[in-house]
């Protein structure tokens, strides 16, 4: 159990962090796992899938990745092994090519000399951006630096390297800038039943400003970022972190002051143009269409799989 608690420990971290890279990530500990193990096979599978769901709550990806893994077959225990190994890779490579069908896909949707907004560090987003960039349609980026963590730095950072021109902003710029942006592109941890995203907290704020200046808001997610238990009636837990990310000790102190610091909010499908995933570019009212097609939601339905700590059962 050890390799699946430092792992879990990493995303808890967030030195492994993003929603489709956590799923990657799980499932390929989960695969490594299973071929470490001998004797007790499903029962210290189920732990360490619990261990791992349990690490961060609000990205959906974790739960499908570790919800597809788990659903190995076989008799012997070799069997199953095989089989939970067969699913993890099918999983990684299903993460690893949507990436690339949603730099294409999204990339037809902005136009030459562009001007795109984007929010914390989205592979998904960037992926667009890199492939617009790639066919000479963006002129310039602005991210915004996405306190407290400041994964916009991650984002800066990339799309320099990667020769893209980068206006990095504080958060409370966003308004004050979308007036020269063509486009916004932000990734997505969740995408509900109804349409709505949930994503990197300041997002909403950012899709109010877009809506405000009719700049068209585009999120970038793979199919793996859609929630059938919110098909269920089940509501996305916002994660909310520690006060220590967002100040020092002095301010912690004070008598009357609370620190809040949720790291996720959501965003209702009317302030979204088009969600591009790898199948696809689809309007919000969609994702009833994703999820039961794509994710198998009748069966997840018939098995009334719930969250932990019992949906393996
Ligand atoms: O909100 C975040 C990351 O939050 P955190 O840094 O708290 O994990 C990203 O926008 C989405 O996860 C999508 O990323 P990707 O497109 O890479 O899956």
């Amino acid at each position: 159990m050890d390799m699946v608690e430092e792992a879990a420990r990493k995303i808890e971290t967030m030195e492994v962090r993003g929603a489709s890279r956590i799923a990657r990530f799980a499932a390929e500990t989960l695969m490594n796992y299973a071929l470490t193990i001998r004797g007790d096979f499903d029962a210290k599978m189920k732990k360490a899938a619990e261990r791992l769901l349990n690490t961060r709550p609000t990205a959906v990806s974790l739960f499908n990745a570790i919800n597809f893994v788990m659903r190995y077959e076989g008799k012997t225990e070799e069997e199953k092994r095989e089989s939970l190994v067969r699913r993890a890779k099918e999983f990684i490579e299903w993460v690893d090519t949507a990436k690339q069908k949603i730099g294409e896909i999204g990339a037809r949707r902005i136009k030459k000399n562009s001007v795109v907004m984007t929010h914390c560090n989205s592979s998904a987003a960037i992926a667009v951006i890199k492939r617009a960039f790639d066919e000479g349609k963006i002129e310039e980026v602005y991210a915004t630096e996405s306190r407290p963590r400041f994964q916009g730095h991650l984002t800066a950072k990339e799309l320099s390297e990667y020769g893209i021109k980068v206006n990095l902003i504080v958060d409370s710029a966003v308004r004050y800038f979308i007036e020269d942006v063509d486009y916004v592109v932000v990734g997505a941890d969740t995408i509900t039943a109804n349409g709505a995203l949930i994503n990197k907290i300041g997002t909403s704020m950012i899709a109010l400003a877009a809506k405000e200046a009719r700049v068209p808001f585009i999120v970038a997610a793979e199919t793996y970022k859609f929630s059938p238990k919110t098909l269920l009636g089940e509501l996305v837990v916002i994660e909310e972190r520690s006060a220590e990310e967002v100040a020092g000790e002095e301010i912690r102190s004070l008598k009357n002051v609370r620190i809040r610091n949720p790291a996720f909010d959501a965003t209702p499908r009317g302030y979204i143009d088009l969600i591009v995933t790898e199948i696809g570019a689809i309007p919000p009212e969609m994702a009833y269409v994703i999820i039961k097609e794509r994710l198998g939601y009748a069966k997840i339905y018939d098995e009334e799989i719930v969250l932990s700590p019992n949906h393996f059962e």
